[in-house]
């Protein structure tokens, strides 16, 4: 595997064609494995990026203390059969005076996440659109586990006509159901006990649909579940179109339950199709 930092090497590094892309922000898992799996079995050269994105982080976010491991992250890409690696600086991402920012606008940005993290998906937009630009990728791979990123990039990609195909792969979870996720490691033995209750809730509401129960009905038993953690602060829980994030009154195919909030150390995110 060829390890590069600086966007020169990147270009001199990569083929005319054939390159499946995964961007991350490492720590790398399972999940993130999984979408190198995806992108070797679909393209001849794949490219995987490591790059903690401080755009997308708040002031009052994990930015500093995101956990990072360029090392271990290194050997399990190697392990994985990844072609390059790029590892930029901030600096080399975002050189001095750089001022230019993507925007996808309306409700699939103003809700949910974009709510509870006012700049968020501007910060992704940008660091996806130049990695985009720099690898020119022909399919890029992201995690439904970041239901709400992935339409976003989808939306941006069709908007602007970048030419490549945004491949969603399906969120990988632990044995009690917790979606696996970088920031896990925040939580202490005692949280992660229960901190599969995300997905409780969205599997509680997965089952009063398939036996005919209605959306409120589903709503209330994902509550529930939610209740009987109390030093959970729910961001969110929601049953949402699968294509507008907007919010259900009645079933559609493909509803998608949604959901985030927080323990003392650590937000948490998660979403289930619910609907068939
Ligand atoms: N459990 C998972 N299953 C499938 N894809 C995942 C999973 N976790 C993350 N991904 C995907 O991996 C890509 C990189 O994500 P990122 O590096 O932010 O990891 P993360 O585990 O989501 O970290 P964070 O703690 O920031 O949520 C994204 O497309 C994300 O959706
Ligand atoms: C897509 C991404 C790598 C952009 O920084 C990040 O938001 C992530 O890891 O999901
Ligand atoms: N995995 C999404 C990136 C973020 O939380 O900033």
């Amino acid at each position: 595997m060829n390890v590069v930092g600086t966007v020169a090497e990147l270009r001199a590094a990569l083929p005319r064609e054939g390159v499946g892309f995964v961007p991350t922000m490492g720590y790398l898992h399972r999940g993130h494995l999984a979408l190198v799996e995806r992108a070797r079995k679909e393209n001849p050269f794949v490219v995987v990026s490591i790059f903690v994105n401080p755009l997308q982080f708040g002031p009052g976010e994990d930015y500093h203390r995101y956990p990072r491991d360029l090392e271990r992250d290194q050997a399990l890409l190697e392990e994985a059969g990844v072609d390059l690696l790029f590892a930029p600086s901030v600096e080399e991402m975002y050189p001095a005076g750089f001022a230019t920012r993507v925007s996808v606008e309306g409700p699939l940005t103003a809700l949910w996440e974009g709510e509870v993290r006012p700049g968020h998906f501007q910060g992704v937009a940008t660091v996806v659109a130049r990695l985009f630009l720099l690898v020119r990728p022909e399919r890029a791979y992201f995690g439904e586990k970041d239901y709400q990123q992935l339409l976003v990039i989808r939306k941006m990609v069709r908007d602007m006509g970048f030419p490549l195909e945004v491949v969603g792969v399906p969120t990988v979870r632990e044995e009690d159901g917790l979606a696996l996720s970088s920031r896990n490691v925040y939580l202490s033995p005692e949280t992660r006990g229960k901190a599969n209750l995300l997905y409780r809730a969205l599997s509680a509401m997965r089952e009063v649909a398939q036996a005919g129960g209605s959306v409120a009905e589903a709503l209330r038993a994902g509550e529930g579940v939610l209740a009987e953690v109390p030093e959970f602060r729910k961001d969110y829980l929601a049953l949402v179109h699968p294509e507008t994030l907007l919010p259900l009154s009645d079933w559609v195919p493909g509803a998608r339950g949604i959901a985030a909030g927080r323990f003392p150390e650590v937000r948490l995110i998660d979403n289930l199709e619910v609907y068939p």
